[in-house]
């Protein structure tokens, strides 16, 4: 490392210890507005999933108002937080389901806010005795956090003598246990999830708090792909994002219902595009100006 490398270092790094200090200030000064604060820089990075950026914000506003309540000696009461994620793949619900873990954890709410996932094979068994014991395990893993179980209604799938139901009578047990709190979110696609939950009429009460994840729009998801870029310090040509919008909209035609993953698609255009931009920069020069190291064109995505 020369000199002048070593100095930008080390100012960078007061700087670090400088800003960290500032935040340390302002979470002490007041911790819920800190925490808001730092909450709402996470939701204005996420497109559209208004329901959630409501939800979010409700949230924050009745853990303050409880906090505020309890100075005055007023009663405050927990809500269950148990919830069900309705939308089709790649609409952001296991990115919502970790936050919510994170700003749990944060307000106090969640002792770790840590994210668990599972699905119908980490909960249900193939004997008799093992599934309320593989549930079990996963609910105790989860405990002070967030179990998230995918494609929720697969437990219903073998109908009243499937072990499937089992495992949905061992996780409902497990929802009303507040000595050993966690968060459960059951998530899948809206049609197959409201089945599930008219199958099952003991349910939908015990899950106050339902969100849905609809499909993004063309723009939303051209927002998404700046947002990732950015995020990956790249930018793009209008010939490229026209490129992108064209792949969409023939991508979205292709599929049936539920098949076109949305957000996750387009993280793997971008992932791809970036790929191809490396190997066009390399191909064409040995010397690489700035601007050539982070400009995807629209051969990029071809
Ligand atoms: N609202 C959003 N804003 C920006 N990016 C998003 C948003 N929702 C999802 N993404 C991005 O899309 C990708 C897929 O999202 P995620 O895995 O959360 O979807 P999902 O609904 O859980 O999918 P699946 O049901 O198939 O598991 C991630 O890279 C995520 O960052």
């Amino acid at each position: 490392m020369n000199a002048q490398t070593s100095k930008s270092r080390i100012r960078v790094l007061i700087q670090d210890r400088e800003r960290d200090q500032q935040q340390r200030e302002a979470m002490l000064a007041d911790p819920d507005h800190y925490i808001l604060q730092k909450a709402e820089k996470q939701l204005y990075k996420l497109v559209g999933v208004n329901e959630l950026k409501t939800f979010i914000r409700e949230i924050y506003a009745w853990i303050h108002i409880n906090r505020c309540r309890e100075k005055h000696q007023l009663k405050t009461k927990q809500q269950s937080m148990h919830m069900i994620f309705k939308g089709s793949p790649g609409t952001g619900k296991t990115t919502a389901a970790r936050l919510l873990g994170e700003m749990f954890r944060e307000l106090g709410f969640l002792e770790k806010g840590h994210f668990i996932e599972a699905e119908r094979g980490d909960l249900v068994g193939e004997y008799i005795g093992q599934t309320a014991q593989k549930t079990k395990a996963l609910v105790q893993k989860a405990e002070g956090g967030i179990l998230f179980v995918d494609e929720a209604y697969a437990l219903a799938r073998g109908g009243e003598k499937d072990f499937g139901k089992e495992a949905v009578d061992t996780l409902v047990k497990a929802m009303d246990d507040n000595l050993h709190p966690f968060v459960l979110i059951l998530a899948g696609y809206s049609t197959e999830m409201n089945r599930f939950l008219n199958m099952n009429p003991g349910l939908p009460s015990r899950f106050p708090v339902q969100l849905e994840f609809p499909d993004f729009t063309t723009e939303q998801l051209l927002e998404i792909a700046e947002n990732m870029l950015g995020e990956r310090e790249y930018i793009w040509t209008s010939a490229a994002k026209e490129q992108m919008e064209k792949k969409i909209q023939l991508r979205r035609a292709g599929k049936t219902e539920h098949s076109f993953s949305n957000g996750r698609y387009i993280r793997n255009e971008i992932e791809q595009a970036i790929r191809y931009h490396a190997v066009r920069t390399m191909r064409e020069k040995k010397e690489h100006d700035k601007e050539a190291l982070k400009t995807l064109i629209g051969a990029d995505f071809k």
